[in-house]
């Protein structure tokens, strides 16, 4: 017989009368009472991103009531549980089990993104911890679900004090509504923006690196807004707020994105605002839906799906894939070739790069802003991103996508904080420690090289290839090789064995020749044919 057979007889995973709730609070010791979680819904034990999804406390798409299942416990739930204060049923899930359904996902897939939801015990909180510290993953989303809307704290004052002392260390993000957000401050009163982001730093102290207080309870506020805290910045996120009863899920959601976005490259600061946006949407899309008959509905998660209208408005902003082929123009090579920045870039457009940045080490700033305007043109005609090499004022001043700056250019962080959270922002890399800052500083990309020798960058270390798997593997974010690429060798680094490379970013080979056209479209199909295999 399977070890816990016998503690699942059929039938009996959900649906509990009320008495035996009551039986389930008390086993948990301390004042733990079922409720509801409040406004940002709830989601039950860990789940996984990055190739791996599981129960739909996973995802984007659970959350309509019924029974949800993640590894720390079955409940049953409706639209009327948050009036009762009450769920339907709970059922917890014996740690032994937990801790196997940990051990048999995480020894055995490449997880990337863990996310947290409601996690019923002291035991639970520690079993997750232990397989945390054996499977390492390169990110923890930790949803503090523990306080409902009504107040209710969810949690016992001990399965609190393990989850600051003990889940929070491990956290890269902790995302607490206010009520929550107040629950681990002892009980202080938060009522202003000001307030989230005092509450964010000393929530930080505990020791997560970054923390989301989310301000939808936030008294007379007309916006929806956010504090994310990074260690060094409080940024305020401010969304719409929509009015609707379809609320329930909403937190879980929001850290389920922020979790899927993170596996899928993103730093920090993006996938927040990709979630804040996602959650925003989704509520706006479903706002006049009527599903049960609590005051608390489920929204739609599938919105995109369904709606071609959300789809077209939305100005995706960056893409991982578009590195696949990243033109860096030269000016000294155009005028060499006898051509200009203009019709150098259309070239490699047509020719098909996937990205382009103006790298003109000699225009003055009058200039650069010029020919930047003329080749964003030229790239929004195309749907092609445009990035500008060095200059931020130059990027601001012309509105181009975004920027990629080096380690003794302006810091990445600054570039974002001037940029904002739409633009892109790539930043060279040559060691994992690197690779790391430029995640924390909300870089969307690293470039990495040069991989071989190049005579285009005067004084600049080959990595190889070791060098350069080294920080693949290292690396958070997307990676574009440069350095001495060309058609001939371009296969070879694709071929290094690692996920997060995503392509090549190419100078002399495109522009130091007679017909940047032709040789972007040699380099192009090499790089179309390693993606096929690659897949
Ligand atoms: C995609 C990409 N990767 C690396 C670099 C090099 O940037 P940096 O180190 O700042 O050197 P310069 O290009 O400014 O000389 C890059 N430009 N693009
Ligand atoms: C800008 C830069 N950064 C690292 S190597 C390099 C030059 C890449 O040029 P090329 O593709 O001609 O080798
Ligand atoms: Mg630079």
């Amino acid at each position: 017989m399977p070890p816990y057979q016998s503690e699942f007889p059929q039938g009996q995973q959900g649906g509990f009368p009320p008495q035996e709730q009551r039986n389930f609070a008390n086993e948990q010791g301390g004042d733990y009472r079922p409720g509801s979680t409040g406004n940002y819904g709830q989601g039950s034990g860990p789940g996984f991103a990055g190739g791996f999804r599981q129960g739909p406390g996973a995802g984007y798409n659970g959350d309509a009531g019924q029974y949800r299942q993640g590894p720390g416990f079955v409940q049953g739930q409706n639209s009327t549980g948050p009036v009762e204060g009450q769920w339907q049923g709970v059922h917890p899930v014996p740690e032994e089990f937990v801790k196997e359904q940990l051990r048999s996902v995480l020894s055995d897939m490449n997880v990337d993104v863990v996310k947290t939801g409601m996690i019923p015990s002291v035991g639970i909180v520690k079993v997750l911890c232990n397989s945390l510290r054996e499977f390492p993953v390169r990110a923890l989303v930790v949803d503090p679900v523990m306080v409902s809307t009504s107040g209710d704290v969810l949690s016992a004052p001990s399965t609190l004090a393990e989850y600051r002392d003990e889940l929070l260390p491990m956290a890269d993000i902790v995302t607490p509504n206010l009520k929550e957000a107040s629950a681990l401050l002892g009980g202080i009163s938060l009522e202003t923006v000001g307030d989230m982001c005092s509450a964010a730093k000393a929530i930080h102290s505990f020791g997560p690196r970054n923390v989301l207080v989310k301000g939808g309870d936030l008294p007379d506020s007309s916006d929806a807004i956010d504090v994310l805290f990074d260690g060094e910045q409080c940024h305020e996120l401010r969304g719409s707020r929509i009015i609707t009863r379809n609320t329930h899920g909403t937190g879980c959601t929001l850290a389920s994105c922020i979790a899927a976005e993170l596996a899928k490259g993103s730093s920090i600061l993006q996938a927040v605002w990709v979630a804040k946006m996602f959650v925003e949407s989704a509520l706006n899309y479903s706002k006049d839906i009527v599903i049960g008959n609590g005051p608390q509905g489920p929204f739609d998660h599938l919105f995109r799906l369904k709606s071609r209208a959300y789809n077209a408005g939305q100005t995706s902003r960056f893409n991982a894939d578009d590195l696949l082929l990243y033109a860096v123009t030269d000016s000294r090579m155009n005028k060499k070739w006898g051509r200009s920045i203009t019709e150098a870039v259309r070239a490699c457009i047509e020719g098909g790069a996937t990205i382009v940045q103006l790298r003109e080490k000699e225009a003055n700033t009058r200039e650069f802003v010029e020919s930047a305007e003329a080749c964003l043109q030229i790239c929004r005609s195309h749907g092609v991103p445009l990035l500008i090499n060095d200059r931020v004022d130059v990027a601001l001043a012309c509105d181009a996508d975004g920027v990629h700056v080096g380690q003794s250019d302006m810091p990445a962080s600054k570039a974002r904080e001037l940029l904002g959270p739409r633009k892109i922002v790539g930043v060279s890399c040559k060691t994992p420690a690197q690779a790391e800052q430029a995640w924390v500083d909300g870089a969307d990309y690293i470039g990495c090289g040069g991989v071989f020798p190049t005579n285009t960058k005067e004084n600049n270390p080959t990595l190889g290839f070791d060098g350069l798997k080294t920080v693949c593997l290292a690396s958070k974010l997307p990676v574009v090789a440069i350095g001495g690429i060309n058609a001939g060798n371009a296969r070879s680094v694709m071929e290094i064995g690692v996920r997060n490379l995503k392509g090549v970013a190419v100078v002399s080979a495109l522009f130091d020749r007679d017909c940047v056209g032709t040789e972007t479209q040699r380099l192009r199909s090499v790089l179309v044919d390693v993606s096929v295999t690659r897949c």
